[in-house]
């Protein structure tokens, strides 16, 4: 069984080609396999991001393909990439981004209104994932009610809700204070170890690095070392470091 979930070739962004460029990624590449827990670190403005949104399909690079379980999304056009990402990624970003007007329970679901998905096997889903997350009692709130680590939780859980592929968070706990970075860090990891669920997160927290199985340095968009603590695919414990 071929277990390659992101397989990244060559790829390269360049902002601002035309007048003072800026290699922001900077000929990439990058396997990750199904399970990996895998943290992508580096100083500010080394690229992070920029690859992120790449892999996520948010962005396209100059050069390169960029392999998605074996469907090169380079090559998929806006409307394909759309409905690509939303059957096969799940996103977590450093400011939550969740729509103010619905309450918890109705910013998962709207993602799999979105794919069609029938009301029973709906509430079925947000009532498992509320569980994961430890936040059964708050469905029907707000986020503006809800405390930053509350808030995120609630992205993970709408990140999830879509049984993508693989999750990319942009510093998911660049926003809580540690307890709440601990408890978001928890959960993944548990996602993680008991559905093999594939986390790539980029972050400058050190004890969300700590956390991590493999890390993936950038330096000036090029990657400057790749180090896996254990078997990256084969999750042994949920001890933080
Ligand atoms: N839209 C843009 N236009 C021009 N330059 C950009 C743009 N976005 C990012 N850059 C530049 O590309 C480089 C990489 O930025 P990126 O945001 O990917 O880094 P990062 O590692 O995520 O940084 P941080 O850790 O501060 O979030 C930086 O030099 C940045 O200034």
């Amino acid at each position: 069984m071929n277990n390659t979930v992101i397989d990244v070739h060559n790829i390269s962004r360049v902002y601002n080609p035309e007048t003072i460029p800026v290699y922001a990624v900077n000929n990439v590449h990058l396997h990750l396999e199904r399970g990996e827990f895998t943290a992508l670190v580096g100083p500010s403005g080394s690229g992070k991001t920029t690859l992120l949104n790449m892999i996520g399909g948010l962005d396209k690079p100059d050069q390169g393909n960029i392999m998605i379980n074996g469907v090169d999304i380079t090559r998929l056009s806006a409307r394909q990439l759309i409905e690509f990402r939303l059957q096969n990624i799940g996103f977590v970003f450093q400011s939550y981004n969740l729509i103010p007007v619905l309450t918890a329970k109705e910013n998962v679901e709207f993602i799999m209104l979105l794919q069609g998905v029938k009301k029973k096997e709906r509430d079925e889903r947000v009532k498992q994932l509320f569980k994961q997350i430890s936040m059964d009692e708050k469905l029907d709130v707000r986020p503006a009610q809800l405390s930053g680590g509350q808030q995120q939780r609630v992205a993970v859980a709408r990140a999830l809700a879509s049984k993508p592929q693989f999750i990319l968070a942009d510093e998911p706990t660049a926003n809580l204070d540690s307890k709440s970075a601990a408890n978001l860090l928890d959960i993944m990891a548990d996602l993680n170890i008991k559905e093999n669920i594939t986390f790539l997160f980029s972050t400058h927290d050190q004890r969300v690095i700590s956390r991590a199985r493999r890390v993936i340095t950038l330096v000036d968009g090029k990657i400057a070392s790749d180090t896996a603590a254990v078997d990256i695919t084969q999750p042994h414990t949920l001890e933080t470091a």
